[in-house]
């Protein structure tokens, strides 16, 4: 018995393939986990690990890795894989057996990619998943031959159908029981060169023309789509055309959710003024709790449809379509094609998205997009915008079928892309004039029909993420927020209303004056300290100051607040302000640990405030110039 296997008893297998090849989605069909699987590549940018029982009941630790072509590795998510197969990652026990995944429509690099392990001298399994949709396209292939040609055991699976891992679980609980598994690698290995990569692969085209037998008829579909979606000017002006699908949809959608929800906050308001007996308790309740929290969470269902439509498109398989659409543009601006995805998913949080980073090989490219992904509009932004346009700009259709509304809300979504792709260019003219943009290789993934479970499990993973953050991080502030806009209170007798006399009016009308000339007023100023915890808290602090500051009487909601108190350039300075601030604690934090220096995250903060001002005052100014003031 090796020493691994004495000490804890339990077995360590580590998945690893090409990226895209289904890992994800078997590490969750045998371990229950819930990690997120997509039909791209590059999903998966950490090792995570999760415990398997076999049949026979017995514990084996298993590690999902992110995909590589090869151990020769060139992004820093490569070297993690690179680091755990050879047993060199820091705190982590080698693994005990190498379970090879490849998508079996595709066998070409998965092949090569385990010629390549053997050499580690590590047990070897290959599994080969996606064998439903190799069936389905008649790709014939003999496993026995595969299985002596490699000199490795192979078994099928797949992943995603019921039933689909049993074969690959029960060769687990064999391998498992095994006594004699020597976790033991090469110490002479050495990372392949160029030559033994081509040596490789001429070995695993060899096998492949031995062992696979591809249908007469290859699948078109995929050939059929790409024509029209990947044409250089069809296939921008449907990428253009579904983002503005969206946006409205985001908007018009959710409408009637939002009206509802809404409509159920006002009715506990109303409830708590009726039963609980004025002072601290109904104050706390009505206007830290219910106006506070509550107006973040009417946006759950704007958030939901964004991520439904994010969803949808990942498991389409249309995310690489879009970043090979976008090189030419994004090249333009000195972003790397492999930018486009970790962009795009700054949509959804800025934190995954940086986190996505690590699919980029050149570190000048990979730093260069985490500096602008932050300017991608998150989603947590969607609160402040929603709130600000609903009570400022009129919902008029525009040239018959646009809505004014949602046209704005495009306008704020292009003006971070807009932007994200101005301030690359100016850093790579700045640091890294001189350095060419290496090419862009991304394998387009195959179609696939999005699978209605995964979808519902990914909003439903994004509703308690969204909820548990209003449930602590939004609902601490609130409680603070309630608190220093409450004490200390008023003295007996005093006429001004009770907020004036508070730590919050002395705290904002302190800051007030850096920011009058943006056109904040001190409620503003109050708002956007504790919304660096999270955007949408800046929403929830106006909620509360004032519904705190309407008093008893004040039924309006905080729509109706804005718009009553705000001017319409003071709105709209807000939106400038916040397409660009650096308005987020984690997001920074996240910069701080990806770039390993604090140097790159005040670059972005500072960066980020500096033109989030800039932008306010002009905005304001040239409102106030036509009018709006
Ligand atoms: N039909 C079918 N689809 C599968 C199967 N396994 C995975 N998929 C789909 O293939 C896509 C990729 O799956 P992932 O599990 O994210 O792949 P991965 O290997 O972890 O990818 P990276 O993390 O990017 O390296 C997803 O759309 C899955 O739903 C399978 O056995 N059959
Ligand atoms: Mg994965």
């Amino acid at each position: 018995m090796t020493a691994v296997v004495a000490g804890t008893g339990i077995r360590r297998f580590a998945l690893i393939g090409t990226p895209n090849s289904g890992k994800t989605a078997l590490f969750n069909a045998l371990t229950g986990s819930r990690q997120k699987v997509a039909n791209y590549p590059g999903v998966t940018v950490e090792r995570k690990t999760g415990a398997l029982t076999t049949p026979s009941g017995r514990s084996v630790n298993i590690v999902d890795l992110p995909g590589t072509y090869s151990l020769r590795a060139r992004s820093p998510d490569e070297e993690v894989t690179r680091d755990v197969v050879l047993g060199r990652f820091k705190a982590e026990e080698a693994p005990d057996l190498l379970l090879c995944v490849a998508d079996a429509t595709n066998l070409r690099l998965s092949l090569r990619l385990i010629l390549e392990l053997k050499r580690v001298g590590r047990p070897l399994l290959l599994v080969l998943n996606m064998i439903d949709i190799a069936k389905r396209r008649g790709v014939e292939i003999d496993t026995d031959l595969l299985s002596r040609e490699l000199g490795v055991p192979v078994v099928t699976a797949a992943a995603v159908r019921r039933g689909g891992t049993e074969d690959l679980l029960s060769r687990l609980d064999a391998i498992a029981s095994l006594e004699g598994l020597q976790p033991s690698s090469d110490p002479n290995w050495h990372a392949p060169t160029t030559g033994d990569l081509r040596a490789g692969q001429r070995e695993a085209d060899r096998i492949i023309k031995l062992a696979v037998k591809h249908p007469a008829k290859p699948d078109t579909l995929t050939t059929r789509l790409d024509a029209v979606l990947l044409h250089p000017v069809f296939g921008l002006i449907f990428l253009l055309v579904l983002l503005f699908v969206m946006f409205q949809a985001v908007f018009t959608w959710a409408q009637p959710l939002m009206d509802l929800i809404e409509a159920g906050f006002d009715g506990l308001g109303g409830l708590v003024q009726a039963y609980v007996p004025d002072g601290l308790l109904q104050s706390f309740l009505k206007d830290g709790v219910i106006s506070g929290v509550g107006s973040v969470l009417v946006f759950l269902p704007q958030i939901l449809i964004l991520f439904l439509f994010i969803l949808l498109l990942e498991d389409l398989g249309y995310m690489a379509r879009a970043a090979f659409l976008m090189d030419r543009i994004m090249g333009g601006a000195g972003l790397h094609g492999r930018a486009f995805i970790p962009l795009l998913s700054s949509f959804a949080c800025a934190i995954p998205g940086i986190m996505a980073t690590r699919v980029i090989d050149n570190p000048r490219d990979r730093l260069t997009t985490i500096l602008v992904a932050p300017l991608m509009t998150c989603s947590a932004r969607i609160p402040v915008y929603t709130l600000i346009i609903a009570a400022f700009i009129p919902n008029k259709p525009v040239l018959g079928f646009f809505g004014l509304q949602g046209l704005v809300m495009f306008g704020l979504y292009a003006a971070g892309i807009v932007s994200a792709l101005a301030v690359s260019a100016i850093a790579k003219f700045v640091f890294w004039r001189d350095d060419p943009t290496p090419p862009f290789m991304l394998e387009l993934p195959d179609y696939k029909l999005p699978r209605p479970r995964s979808v519902v499990m990914g909003l439903y993973m994004r509703a308690k993420m969204f909820l548990t953050r209003a449930g602590t991080t939004i609902f601490s502030m609130m409680v603070l927020i309630w608190f220093l806009a409450s004490f200390p209170r008023p003295p007996a007798g005093a006429t001004d209303p009770a907020i004036d006399y508070s730590l919050a009016s002395i705290i904002g009308h302190a800051i007030e004056p850096l920011l009058a000339p943006i056109g904040f007023n001190w409620q503003i100023a109050v708002a956007l300290i504790p919304g660096m915890a999270a955007r949408e808290v800046a929403v929830a602090a106006l909620g509360t100051v004032y519904s705190i500051e309407g008093g008893k009487e004040a039924a309006e909601q905080i729509g109706q607040a804005l718009a009553n108190k705000w001017t319409l350039a003071t709105a709209l300075a807000m939106l400038a302000w916040y397409v660009f601030a650096p308005q987020c604690a984690s997001t920074l934090a996240v910069i701080k640990r990806e770039t390993a220096s604090w140097k790159w995250m005040w670059v972005t903060f500072f960066y980020m405030l500096a033109l989030a001002y800039l932008a306010a005052f002009a905005t304001y100014h040239v409102a106030v110039a036509f009018g709006a003031g």
